[in-house]
């Protein structure tokens, strides 16, 4: 009987996946929006929206070009919509924002945002809007003009190891360097480390591990294919992390400690005045044990100017995710760009000699940078990052454009089809010419999201300029290279 009873129950379930399976897998053909074929109806397009070697941006430009502008995927039984269209982007970053307020996650990491340790990167509605509030101060003037000192400190370090690499003679992969470099500074003002540890500093493959781990999960993918099960995979995902001691679950428990010590600290006054505060201080000001987020008001609603422990834990754990590799890449790219073009170097290095012609570097000399500036807008704009950072979630059903969305459909921003789009930027559209910032058109103005737009616009942008400039002015002044 009982046998009967799990043979019948087994059948049945097998049979609604399968359903729901070819129903998701049909979702953009039923509403006449052209979409990739898949070979797998179980994970469709799930190896390249998760793919760690392949970035996705470039595959979605190749899918632009075979689908049209407007076309569907399916990460697993996920259905997600392809956009490049500069007015569309506008309306999903922008206008459209309260219908779009969730970055796009895995269907796993959904159920882990709601939780005690939802960070800024993955935080939604109330909670993101009080965590946002909470961060937004760090990154105003005058607290990035503290931070300068810093950023010059470190980078006068990595130079250190620039000229051994240079003294060598040989051809050398200037990316770690910049990596060490970025790493250093989160760690100092984020984590408030008071020594330089480059090339010697093991966050630097721990955070990469965690780039490698998350999102590739088995169990994560799982969830994409079977999104309804996420509560079952949830738990064997934490069990998995907490037993294989992965990159994430050691990194997490880290900065706990990190944040933990610090409270310890503080309260037996160890802390002297003369420390300069990092991340962790700031966030330790507005600590408390309990905050409750009431519903997401759209605007106007004022938010409680309180932190719990784990939440500092998350926004640490956010910054080292968001604050590295983002900018180092951003350098490594440039640096090669500016190989290939030594004219626009020289430009460079003239108004960096004109202008940084003190011993220590001044906010208001960066700001006058102009050509660091358009370099690297253009360097994002032929090279973009951080797609799937941009990409969203349908909170209300809505419409983009005349096309209906449905609460709970990703979209994606096509970026290489964007920030190639000739109508927007001329014809020399796929040209590396960085001056054309310096006449930016409407249409341009709009179109350049490489750093998100609306609300949730990169909140460390300002500080990803800094550290360029500074970065870029050091190795160009040097009279050595
Ligand atoms: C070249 C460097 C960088 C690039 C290209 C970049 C790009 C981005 C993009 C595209 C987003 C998504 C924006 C959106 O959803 O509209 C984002 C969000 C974010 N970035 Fe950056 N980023 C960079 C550097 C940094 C740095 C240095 C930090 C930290 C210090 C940082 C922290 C964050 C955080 C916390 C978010 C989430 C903001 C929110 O959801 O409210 N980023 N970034």
């Amino acid at each position: 009987m009982w046998l009967a009873v799990l043979i019948v129950g087994f059948i049945t379930g097998i049979t609604v996946y399968l359903y729901h399976v070819l129903q998701a897998t049909t979702y953009w053909k039923r509403r006449g929006i052209p979409s990739v074929p898949s070979s797998n109806i179980f994970t469709n397009q799930l190896d390249e929206t998760t793919s760690y070697d392949h970035p996705i941006c470039f595959q979605l430009h190749k899918w632009t070009k075979e689908f049209g502008p407007i076309y569907g995927i399916h990460s697993g039984m996920m259905p997600e919509i392809v956009i490049s269209d500069p007015e569309l982007v506008h309306e999903l970053l922008t206008k459209k924002f309260e219908d779009f307020y969730g970055r796009r996650s895995s269907p796993l990491l959904k159920v882990i945002q709601n939780s005690k340790r939802a960070h800024l990167l993955n935080a939604r509605g109330a909670r993101w809007k009080r965590l946002r509030a909470l961060t937004s101060p760090i990154f105003t003037m005058g607290n990035l003009k503290r931070l300068i000192p810093t950023v010059e400190k470190c980078s006068n370090y990595t130079m250190v190891f620039f000229d051994k690499a240079y003294e060598t003679g040989k051809a050398f992969n200037i990316k770690p360097f910049f990596h060490e470099f970025t790493m250093d500074v989160m760690c100092h003002i984020a984590l408030g480390h008071k020594e330089t540890n480059q090339f010697n500093n093991p966050r630097t493959k721990l955070v990469d591990d965690v780039f490698k781990y998350l999102g590739g999960t088995p169990f994560e993918k799982s969830a994409f294919m079977a999104p309804a099960l996420s509560f079952i995979f949830l738990p064997m995902f934490i069990i998995h992390s907490v037993l294989t001691s992965n990159a994430f679950s050691i990194l997490i428990g880290q900065l706990r400690k990190a944040v933990a010590e610090r409270i310890q600290e503080r309260a037996s006054g160890k802390t002297t005045t003369s420390d300069l505060p990092d991340f962790i201080d700031f966030f330790l000001d507005l600590l408390d044990d309990e905050v409750t987020d009431g519903a997401f008001t759209k605007t106007n609603a004022k938010v409680a100017k309180k932190v719990t422990e784990e939440e500092i834990v998350g926004q640490c754990f956010a910054f080292m995710l968001a604050g590295y590799d983002t900018t180092a890449d951003t350098l490594t790219t440039s640096s090669w760009f500016l190989a290939k073009y030594p004219d626009f170097q020289d430009r460079l290095y003239e108004e960096i000699e004109e202008v940084c012609d003190t011993p220590e570097v001044t906010y208001e000399q960066l700001e006058q940078l102009k050509y660091v500036d358009v370099l690297m807008k253009e360097i994002l704009r032929l090279h973009p990052i951080a797609t799937s950072a941009i990409a969203r979630e349908c909170m209300e059903s809505t419409t983009l454009g005349n096309i209906p969305i449905e609460k709970g459909t990703n979209v994606w921003i096509d970026f290489v089809t964007l920030n190639k789009n000739t109508e927007i930027w001329g014809d020399d559209a796929s040209e590396f010419r960085p001056e054309r910032f310096f006449d930016v058109t409407t249409e341009m103005q709009n179109a350049m999201v490489n750093f998100g737009a609306g609300p949730r616009i990169c909140i460390g942008m300002k500080l990803a300029y800094i550290e360029e400039k500074i970065a870029l002015g050091k190795i160009l002044i040097n009279p050595q290279y």
